[in-house]
Formats: structure tokens, sequence, C-alpha cells
């Protein structure tokens, strides 16, 4: 299997995960997105090319080189050293998977240097053993609205067209907060009944989003294993989880580990300033800077990109499409 002497270039969304009830079970693609481009080089190099990727390394040791080495591998090819450039509207350590998207746009860049030969359920399996769970790598990988499970062993999806009428308004708090530390403060064990809680609210949650019954996601959209816990670390999450839906949500949720929060919204609604009012307001008396963005749910996952100029760089190549 010989090694593509040309750049590749992929396109990979950011995610939601959880929306609430499903968690580390339900993922939705949403139009904020990481560019990858990846090409064989003499020494590795490694191009960070948007702002807010402080303290990624630009070495070997960075996450997209690293998924890299794991698809030579299990692709039986040499090594070669890579020039690696990245751009991301996909803010670090927020909660809208960035480290799903630099997993999944390294497994795919790297697969389509060396001709493709892993499928894209070999990749999805990569990238969920990589992430721990299947909700973010799916919905970057596939696009749309991911349901699925990891029994430690295999990863299995369904995808769903995201209902057209949804759209999604983040509040993204100005901190960080690691997925790490997000899930260390988890209790290792559960009742009973917060396990029925969250099934019947997360079959009922999808069941609405495949059918079109935007009226059960107020009623479906809530949770019991992680966000009581997770409250803690981000301030004003509790009272906008409890009134959200009163100043025009569908629903609301923490977005993956947080600490975004994100709200499901009918587009026609005529609510859409209230809304936004009462998030900031509501984050602001909490201490909190955050910046609202109303985003899609994006359609299609990662995409190896054929279209770009191969004299330009990577930048003047995206630019039309960068959110900053
Ligand atoms: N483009 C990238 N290049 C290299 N490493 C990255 C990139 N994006 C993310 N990472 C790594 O992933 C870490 C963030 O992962 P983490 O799971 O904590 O947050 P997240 O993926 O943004 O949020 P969530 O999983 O809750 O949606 C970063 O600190 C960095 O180590
Ligand atoms: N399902 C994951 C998403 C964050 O990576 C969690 O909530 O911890």
């Amino acid at each position: 299997m010989g090694i593509n002497s040309d750049k590749v270039r992929v396109k990979v969304p950011g995610s939601t995960a959880n929306l609430g009830p499903g968690f580390d079970t339900l993922g939705m693609a949403l139009d904020l997105f990481t560019w990858i481009e990846m090409s064989t080089a003499a020494e590795t190099r490694i191009h960070l090319l948007s702002d807010g990727m402080d303290g990624l390394p630009q070495d070997k040791t960075n996450l997209i080189y690293e998924v890299a080495q794991l698809v030579f591998d299990k692709a039986g090819v040499q090594h070669p050293e890579l020039e690696i450039s990245m751009y991301s509207d996909v803010p670090l350590t927020r909660g809208l998977g960035s480290s799903a998207a630099a997993i999944v746009g390294g497994l795919a860049a790297a697969n389509a240097l060396i001709g493709s030969p892993l499928s894209d359920d070999t990749l999805f399996q990569m990238a969920t053993a990589l992430e721990d769970h299947p909700d973010n790598v799916g919905a970057s990988l596939f696009g749309g609205l991911v349901v699925a499970f990891w029994d430690g062993n295999r990863a299995e999806y369904i995808r769903v067209e995201p209902n057209e009428q949804l759209e999604v308004l983040v509040a993204i708090p100005h901190f960080q907060l690691s997925t790490e530390k997000a899930r260390h403060v988890l209790p290792r064990e559960q009742s009973l009944a917060n396990a029925v809680f969250n099934v019947g609210h997360s079959s009922v949650l999808v069941a609405a989003l495949c059918t079109g019954r935007l009226d059960m996601i107020p009623l479906a959209m809530k949770d019991a294993l992680h966000q009581p816990y997770r409250a803690p670390l981000v301030p004003g999450l509790e009272q906008i989880l409890a009134e959200a839906t009163d100043h025009g949500a569908l629903g609301v949720a923490l977005s993956g580990a947080g600490p975004t929060m994100l709200a499901l919204v009918d587009r026609s609604s005529s609510r859409k300033a209230e809304l936004e009012g009462f998030l900031q307001g509501t984050l602001q008396a909490a201490g909190i800077e955050a910046t609202l963005m109303w985003l899609q749910p994006a359609l299609s996952g990662v995409q190896v990109l054929t279209h770009l100029d191969e004299g330009c760089t990577l930048f003047e190549n995206i630019k039309g499409d960068v959110r900053a």
C-alpha cells in the first residue's frame, strides 16, 4: 500500500453529546468545524492556525499526529514524517467535542493519505476507543444525530436525520472544563431509580426527535445521571436547566461534559431574543462571562475535501467558511 504524495484536507464538525439524558449515548454534529491538512514531509511539523489553541503541543505528542500513527499501524504502512496544519472553530475543552473532532479528523486525514484502506466502521471503532465513548466521535464521523452504545469492545450506532425545525443556541462560558474533571465528579454507582429515569427519558427523547414530536422535548430532555453532579462546576447551570423552557427553549442541557450549555429551539420561535436575554442574564448574575452562538445541526460528518486549491494555504482555502 502506497502513501499518497499529495496533501489531504479534511473538514470535521464539532458536536454536542448527551442532549441531557443520553449520557455517553447521544451525539449531534454542529456547524462549528475543524479543518486539518496532512502531507508527508522530510521532518514532522505541526502548524496551529487558529487562536485559542494555546497549550496544544506542536510536536509528535499532538493528538492529531498520534492518531495518524494508529492508522498507519492498523493499515500496516511505515510511519512517514508528517506536515500537519490545523484550523479550528471548535473551542477547546468547552463541551463542543474538540477532542472528538481532532481524533476523527486525524484518523480520516491519515486514512485518506494512504488511499483509504480503513472503513468508516473501523475508524468509528478506533475513535470510540480513543475517546472512551461513542457519542461525540459518532457525530463527527457521520454527521446528524447519532444514537450509539459501546460495550468496551465494539460500538454500534444508528444515524438519525435531525428534525429540520431544530436550531441550537449555545452559551459558551469563558472558562475551560476538561472532560476528565467533569467525569471525575460522577458517582461510580447509581440507583436503579436514576437508571430507569434516564432510560425512559432518553428513549422518549430519541422517539420524539425521530417522529418530530417537538412537544415532548421539554418533558424528555431531563437527566438524573450526570447533570446534577456537574452543576456545581458550572455556576448558573442549575437555574438554566430549571427555567430555560419558560423562556422559549424546547429543551436545555449541559453540552457534553460542559461547561457549554445548549438549548434546542424551534427555528420558527418568536422568543429567541427572550431566551438569549435569559441565558446571558442568568450567567452574568452567577458571575460567568459567556459567548452565545446560534448553531445548526451539521448534516455531514467528516469530509475529505477535494475541491481545494493545492497552490493555496489551508487558511486561504477555508477563510470564507470559518466563523472567526
Ligand atoms: N485540534 C486539536 N489538536 C490537538 N489536541 C486537541 C485538539 N482539540 C482538542 N485537543 C485535546 O483535547 C482536549 C480537550 O478534550 P476534552 O474532552 O476535555 O474537551 P472537549 O472535547 O472540547 O469537550 P467534550 O468532550 O465535553 O465535548 C484538549 O485539552 C487537547 O488536549
Ligand atoms: N458523554 C461524555 C461527553 C464528553 O466527552 C460526557 O458527558 O462525559
